[in-house]
């Protein structure tokens, strides 16, 4: 049984991840090179970084799906490499993960696809999972009537909601998220942003959040870490991110994009938006 407070490599009990000196290669291609980071508690914390700068690589290192080269992860208080294929999947289960391309099962309506991981993980009988899959795709903010329909009959923003939704079926600890707006028209991205910021703050879970999108991470982030020469260059608010002295960041948050995403944030603030 794996414990998830105060073994030996709890942090502290705000902290949920946190990865010291991380080593990933393929074949002589270096792409992490001793990288720290903390996800805390509660918060959302946004990554960045130019293509190919291995965010997706770090969240895969963390949820388990590539071994890394060196360094330690401690999840919930876990060193991920000393658990046994038991323990690990314990912890997997106290993830939810929405890939960017995490398409739904097509051949299985929303709710069946909600559903597959409380009947896999849970144990819950069919019906059972899907009550409370039904519950889930509620949440998300789905009607009722779109339990029973197939993924290629959605549109995309409705798509994202059912992939949040079961990312959440098993009220995971942490989420994690691949570019979840990409694809998105600005309306529905803004309404997805939304919708986890409510959730976030309803059910209170931890958000690793890989992202290009400016809008999502003026709307949702916390702290916003940049992966810049193989680690993490700077962890930080937004606004001291956006101070930091780095070509990449400059061009990323002060180009015109950066500044229109910051006008709407300020613009949202002081409440001349809806
Ligand atoms: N399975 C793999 N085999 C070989 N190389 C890989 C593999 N997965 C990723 N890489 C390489 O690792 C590097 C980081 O990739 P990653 O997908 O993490 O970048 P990223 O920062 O998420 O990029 P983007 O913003 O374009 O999605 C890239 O050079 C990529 O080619």
């Amino acid at each position: 049984m794996v414990t998830t407070t105060h073994t030996q490599h709890a942090q502290n009990d705000q902290t949920v991840i946190h990865v010291k000196g991380l080593i990933n290669r393929f074949g002589p291609v270096v792409v992490h090179d001793d990288l720290d980071l903390s996800l805390k508690r509660g918060e959302i914390l946004g990554v960045v970084g130019g293509s190919g700068t291995g965010k997706s690589v770090l969240l895969r290192s963390i949820v388990g799906l590539k071994r890394p080269n060196g360094g330690t992860i401690d999840v919930l208080g876990n060193r991920l490499n000393e658990l046994n294929n038991e323990q690990r999947s314990q912890i997997e289960r106290r993830f939810g993960v929405l890939f960017q391309r995490g398409a739904l099962f097509s051949s299985l309506n929303l709710q069946e696809n909600v559903a597959l991981p409380l009947i896999e993980h849970a144990k819950l009988s069919r019906k059972d999972a899907e009550y409370l899959a039904r519950i889930k795709l509620s949440l998300v903010g789905l009607p009722t009537k779109a339990a029973l329909q197939f993924p290629e009959s959605l549109s995309g923003g409705m798509v994202k909601r059912a992939a949040l939704a079961r990312a959440l079926a098993l009220d995971p600890d942490i989420l994690f998220l691949d570019e979840p707006t990409a694809g998105l028209d600005p309306i529905g991205a803004a309404a997805f942003d939304q919708l986890l910021v409510t959730l976030r703050d309803a059910l209170g879970f931890s958000v690793f959040l890989v992202t290009h999108d400016l809008d999502t991470l003026y709307a949702t982030c916390d702290r916003v870490a940049v992966l810049s020469q193989k680690r993490v260059l700077v962890a930080d608010t937004l606004e001291n991110v956006a101070n930091t002295d780095d070509e990449w960041v400059q061009a990323y948050f002060k180009g015109p994009r950066g500044r229109a995403a910051q006008y709407a944030t300020n613009a949202s603030t002081a409440g001349l938006k809806e």
